[in-house]
């Protein structure tokens, strides 16, 4: 493991049984209450962003706009928000998906993406898959590119990464540690 995969890894705490009795949920607060440890984070997804020659990047809400704003400012390009339903005001683009606990809808403004963007994904974990799944559809459907998703963190054994590797098509799954 790499200093900065330890460094990572050492400011994500496990809380068990959140937000439901047998998950065990990864709390982020920590790493981002630590400015090294944030700052270690941003450089590494914005030179995943450089890599994969987004130009621009989607974060997932919530915990995807902490470390997708920043990530865009670092790598010089826009930030799009994919929202929970019902909190854009222009005309969005919907998709409906599961998630370790429970399903949910996101949205995206129509006019935020279209054709000719490369759109790298950014959220913090990788679980079942389904939010990332639902993103790569929304970012498709409004003529945008898909560049790849990259996490902080995938939970190998939910299966997210091989749910994924047919929707992504070629396009890079970057997760900066495995549990
Ligand atoms: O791979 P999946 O099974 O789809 O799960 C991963 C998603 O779940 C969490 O978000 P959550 O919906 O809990 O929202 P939050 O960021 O607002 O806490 C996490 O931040 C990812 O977006
Ligand atoms: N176990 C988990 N911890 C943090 N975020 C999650 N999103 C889905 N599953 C999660």
């Amino acid at each position: 493991m790499t200093d900065i995969e330890e460094l990572l890894l050492s400011r994500i705490r496990d809380v068990a049984d959140y937000p439901e009795p047998g998950v065990m949920f990864k709390d982020i607060t920590p790493l981002l209450a630590d400015p090294a440890a944030f700052t270690a984070l941003t450089d590494a997804l914005a030179e995943i962003a450089g890599n994969t020659g987004a130009t621009k990047i989607v974060g997932l809400e919530a915990r995807g706009f902490i470390l997708g704003a920043p990530v865009a400012v670092r790598a010089g390009i826009g930030f799009i928000p994919v929202r929970k339903a019902g909190k854009l005001p222009g005309a969005t683009l919907s998709q409906t998906y599961d998630l370790e606990y429970g399903s949910a809808e996101i949205e995206v403004h129509a006019e935020d993406l279209a054709a000719g963007d490369r759109v790298l994904v950014v959220d913090d974990v990788l679980a079942t898959g389904g939010t990332a799944e639902a993103s790569i559809q929304l970012i498709r459907r409004a003529g945008a590119e898909v560049a790849g998703l990259a996490v902080l963190m995938e939970l190998g054994f939910l299966g997210g990464r091989a749910r994924l590797e047919p929707t992504l098509a070629g396009a890079p799954l970057e997760s900066l540690l495995t549990v």
